[in-house]
């Protein structure tokens, strides 16, 4: 019996636009990778008729601007496949990417006039907090690429979720997310409430009162959604300091029975996301600002990705990560900008948090 390696059919899959999605989940040494023959773009609404389906979902920052995305799974490679099984799919020419808008790359001039602007509505109370991003663009790195640099960075960072995947409606992606959206397993959930960034170097350093505020935010978001949902006697643990890459990030872990939202998991995904780790508060309004003030498109970043099923569910916050644009990559880069924030210290941070796909990129390119 013939057989590809998962590298093999990964490697034809970007060649020929075949709609995937590669995984590695935190903690585990193994990428998944899922080929789907069957792919759908659903609206907000729609979520709760694919969220318990054997497939990958991908949903955007904001459903206004973006859909969301359904890979029905067809074929899990894990080691190796035969090939029979699989030639009819990666061999078939897929979809080319639809077109997409151009991204403004904001210097740190156009930076700054942004988180002027966006700071006014914090100083005018419209806002407590909301996250600012921006794109960095990489030249010179095509989509020939892209496969080692999926299986670098997610050997380089093992408690990351790893992540790469295709589809005509978002182009190719690639990240390694220290952020959980929600999880289902075993008939328990887990969300998190993450945010605050130092240097991992600087362990010593006690983290400030805006970096702690700053997670509070989140924390209070989290509390005050499951009381929505009347989830009372959930368990929570932290805030603790966790490791991501070079940097670390405040962290509390949310547990609670399933049967409290099960009837509604869809629902409360989208009552969930965007947290204010991506977003900001209140929702709706650091929403419209971030769309005012913010140069480009988000689509996908800063929405969620992840593999579900009829009784699991890992989902994870679409961060440290790029996608491949013409000869190129855009990398996109955020932090939470609350009252406490100053201008230079957000923009080092958005370069520390590129720092987790640069370093591996800029490798790649030097040993060419
Ligand atoms: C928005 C990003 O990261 C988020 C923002 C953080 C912060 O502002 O400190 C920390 C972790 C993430 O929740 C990003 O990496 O682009």
């Amino acid at each position: 019996m013939q057989k590809y390696s998962q590298e093999e059919v990964l490697i034809k899959c970007v060649q020929n636009k075949v709609s995937f999605s590669i995984y590695r989940y935190p903690g585990t040494d193994k990428d998944i990778l899922l080929i789907s023959e069957d792919v759908s773009a659903f609206d907000k609404n729609q979520l709760s008729e694919f969220i318990d389906k054997d497939g990958y979902l991908i949903a955007p920052f904001s459903f206004e601007t973006n859909k969301g995305v359904f890979l029905k799974n067809s074929i899990l490679v894990e080691g190796s496949v035969e090939k029979l099984s699989v030639d009819h799919i990666i061999n078939a020419k897929g979809q080319d990417e639809l077109a997409t808008a151009n991204n403004l790359y904001a210097d740190y001039s156009i930076y700054l006039e942004q988180f002027e602007n966006l700071f006014a509505s914090i100083k005018k109370g419209n806002i407590q907090k909301a996250i600012l991003s921006r794109v960095k663009h990489i030249d010179s790195f095509p989509t020939q690429k892209a496969v080692d640099l999926y299986y670098q960075l997610s050997a380089l960072y093992p408690n990351a979720y790893s992540f790469m995947y295709y589809t005509s409606y978002t182009g190719l992606w690639i990240g390694a997310t220290p952020e959980l959206l929600l999880q289902i397993q075993h008939n328990s959930v887990q969300t998190v409430s993450l945010a605050g960034t130092k240097k991992y170097d600087d362990q010593e350093k006690s983290w400030n009162k805006k970096e702690l505020n700053e997670q509070q935010y989140v924390s209070d978001y989290m509390d005050r959604l499951l009381n929505q949902y009347n989830v009372v006697n959930y368990k929570v643990e932290g805030p603790v300091s966790v490791k991501a890459g070079k940097l670390s990030h405040l962290k509390t872990i949310y547990n609670f029975p399933l049967d409290d939202i099960a009837a509604k998991v869809g629902e409360f995904v989208i009552d969930l996301h965007p947290t204010p780790a991506v977003c900001g508060l209140p929702k709706q309004t650091s929403m419209e600002v971030i769309h005012s003030v913010e140069g480009h498109q988000r689509s996908y970043y800063s929405g969620f990705i992840g593999k579900v099923s009829k009784d699991s569910l890992n989902l994870y916050v679409n961060i440290r990560s790029l996608k491949f644009v013409d000869e190129g990559v855009d990398l996109y880069i955020g932090g939470g900008i609350t009252e406490g924030s100053d201008a230079k210290l957000e923009w080092n941070e958005t370069e520390l948090k590129a720092g987790t796909l640069l370093d591996v990129i800029n490798e790649l390119k030097n040993n060419k």
